[in-house]
């Protein structure tokens, strides 16, 4: 919607045909998005060939676990000029590789440099009523990092560029752990200071990790790090805080992700976080804690105990140095 009003020609892919009509011929996205009317310049289509021939830019805005299979589909409708940005926050399965990593090796070398990730605080509820928001755009290439931001930049979407592509995506997949347990917390009700804890140390976790795998820790106090995380870990709109909470009240995690109907891409990234604090030999706390209460069914005030039992610690010594 943001490209449309931009002028530019846009088709959206959905792989459900009664969907990519409802939004082509009514404009509406009435299971996603009620009570909105989408532009009505936009297209939208079930037919990968149709979305993508012709185009000169591609946007890949579906859940983390997709990313594969639909890369690899695409690929044969895609031409090397085509810029290629992606929007997914999260890893995938059993690799635990990021997404442009994923991307680069579904489209082949030339694309591999040009591969921009798009991330920041930016609910789509808000964003699709023109709420003023601002994002990032990650590339290799500058220049490509320069053709994202001219695309999608007007009066009520702000985009900043960033060189630091596994700053950028490790930022906007990691925040939805503590967004999840965010809304543990708050459906605990320990109060504001427990999720002011929860935003501080869990970026300190973030930046940990993601300096280990090659990130510019400056880059999680950011639109990506520390913008997300607030946004995720304070909005009504978020899904990852509302599956917290929701386990916070007894649901059962199955029950919770069912009854969403929605990509909660932050249960999968809790176990990435998992293997990947021990790949990189780092601590995260929180991540640990966040795994046991998801898939050990410990009991989430028992995790909180322990996380303020740890033995003591200096603050951010680990990422800036110490005495
Ligand atoms: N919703 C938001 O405000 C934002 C979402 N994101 C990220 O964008 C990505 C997509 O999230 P949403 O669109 O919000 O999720 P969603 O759950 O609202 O929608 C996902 C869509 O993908 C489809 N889908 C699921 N599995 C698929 C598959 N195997 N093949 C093809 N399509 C499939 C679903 O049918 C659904 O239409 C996630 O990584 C999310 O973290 C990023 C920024 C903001
Ligand atoms: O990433 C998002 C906003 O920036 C969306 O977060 P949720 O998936 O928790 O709704």
């Amino acid at each position: 919607a943001v490209l449309a009003d931009n002028g530019h020609e846009v088709t959206l892919w959905a792989r459900r045909d009664e969907q990519a009509k409802e939004i082509d011929q009514a404009h509406t996205n009435r299971k996603y998005l009620p009570d909105v009317t989408l532009p009505v310049t936009m297209r939208a289509t079930s037919s990968l060939a149709e979305a993508l021939v012709d185009k000169e830019a591609v946007l890949f805005a579906v859940p983390s676990h997709s990313m594969r299979e639909i890369a690899r589909e695409a690929r044969q409708w895609m031409t090397k000029d085509m810029l290629v940005i992606h929007a997914a926050k999260g890893f995938e399965i059993d690799t635990w590789k990021r997404m442009s990593e994923v991307l680069a090796e579904e489209l082949g070398t030339e694309h591999k440099e040009g591969i921009t990730v798009l991330s920041g605080p930016s609910h789509a509820e808000e964003v699709i009523r023109r709420c003023p928001t601002t994002v990032v755009v990650a590339s290799q290439a500058e220049q490509a990092a320069e053709r994202a931001q001219m695309l999608f930049m007007n009066s009520y979407f702000r985009v900043y560029t960033n060189p630091d592509v596994i700053g950028v995506e490790v930022g906007g997949a990691l925040k939805n752990i503590i967004a999840l347990a965010a809304g543990l917390v708050d459906g605990l009700e320990f109060g504001d200071n427990a999720r002011a804890a929860l935003i501080t140390r869990g970026l300190a976790e973030i930046a940990r990790l993601g300096k280990a795998m090659g990130a510019e820790p400056i880059t999680f106090v950011g639109l990506a790090g520390v913008g997300d995380l607030v946004v995720t870990c304070t909005s009504r709109h978020s899904r990852n805080w509302r599956a917290g909470h929701m386990i916070s009240q007894g649901k059962k995690l199955d029950e919770v992700l069912r009854s969403m109907g929605m990509v909660v891409e932050g249960v999968r990234t809790t176990k990435a976080a998992y293997m990947l604090k021990d790949r990189y030999r780092v601590e995260m706390p929180i991540a640990e804690q966040l795994y046991a209460v998801l898939f050990a069914e410990k009991e989430p005030a028992q995790a909180v105990k322990e996380l303020m039992g740890r033995g003591r610690t200096q603050e951010l010594e680990e990422i800036v140095g110490g005495w």
